[in-house]
């Protein structure tokens, strides 16, 4: 039995996880041609969906990363996001495309996009792997998104409970909670 088959069932299975990342990437490839793309991969959940995604992205592409922490392992949001990694460049005149893995009550993603809105980049645009609309407690403008779940508290391809299960190359489902 895998480490992880007494707490996690699957929920998005890896083949239909990479198909989509890949739809994602020749997406973003079309909307972007001509121009200098930046990923903004906010840490540390969207790691692996941005890496994966970045592979798909047939662009010159520059990779930022921006470290925010608000759930510090539970699967509450504390309602405080709190910047842990700030990027390494300046972001003026950039074009910004951030990058999550979820956006649930949507607090950080409005937290980041205010906060980067204020460097005066060229545009900022939103990619998030998952949504999970019913628990959203601010809209947020979602460009680019991989699926749509129900209020389940997922882990797995980047996403954790109590910093586990990020390596798992699935989205699942924590059983009971
Ligand atoms: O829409 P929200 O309710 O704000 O939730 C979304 C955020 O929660 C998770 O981060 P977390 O704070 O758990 O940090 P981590 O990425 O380091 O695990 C996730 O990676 C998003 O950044
Ligand atoms: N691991 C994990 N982190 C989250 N942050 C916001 N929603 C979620 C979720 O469903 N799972």
């Amino acid at each position: 039995m895998a480490f992880y088959e007494q707490d996690v069932g699957v929920h998005i299975d890896e083949k239909k996880l990479q198909a989509r990342v890949r739809e994602l990437g020749a997406q973003i490839t079309r909307d972007y041609q001509g121009k200098e793309l930046t990923f903004i991969c906010v840490l540390k959940g969207s790691a692996f969906f941005a890496m994966d995604l970045a592979r798909y992205v047939d662009l010159p592409l520059t990779i930022e990363f921006l470290g925010v922490s608000s759930y510090q392992g539970g699967t509450e949001t504390t309602g405080e996001v709190r910047i842990t990694t700030d990027v390494s460049k300046p972001m003026a005149g950039k074009h910004l495309l951030v990058i999550e893995d979820i956006i649930d009550t949507g607090l950080t993603m409005s937290f980041l996009l205010e906060n980067l809105k204020a460097r005066h980049p060229a545009s900022v645009k939103v990619c998030s792997l998952l949504e999970k609309p019913s628990r959203a407690r601010t809209q947020v403008p979602i460009d680019y998104k991989g699926f749509v779940i129900d209020d389940v508290f997922v882990v797995g391809y980047g996403l954790d409970y109590a910093e586990r299960y990020r390596n798992l190359p699935f989205i699942g489902v924590m059983k009971g909670k």
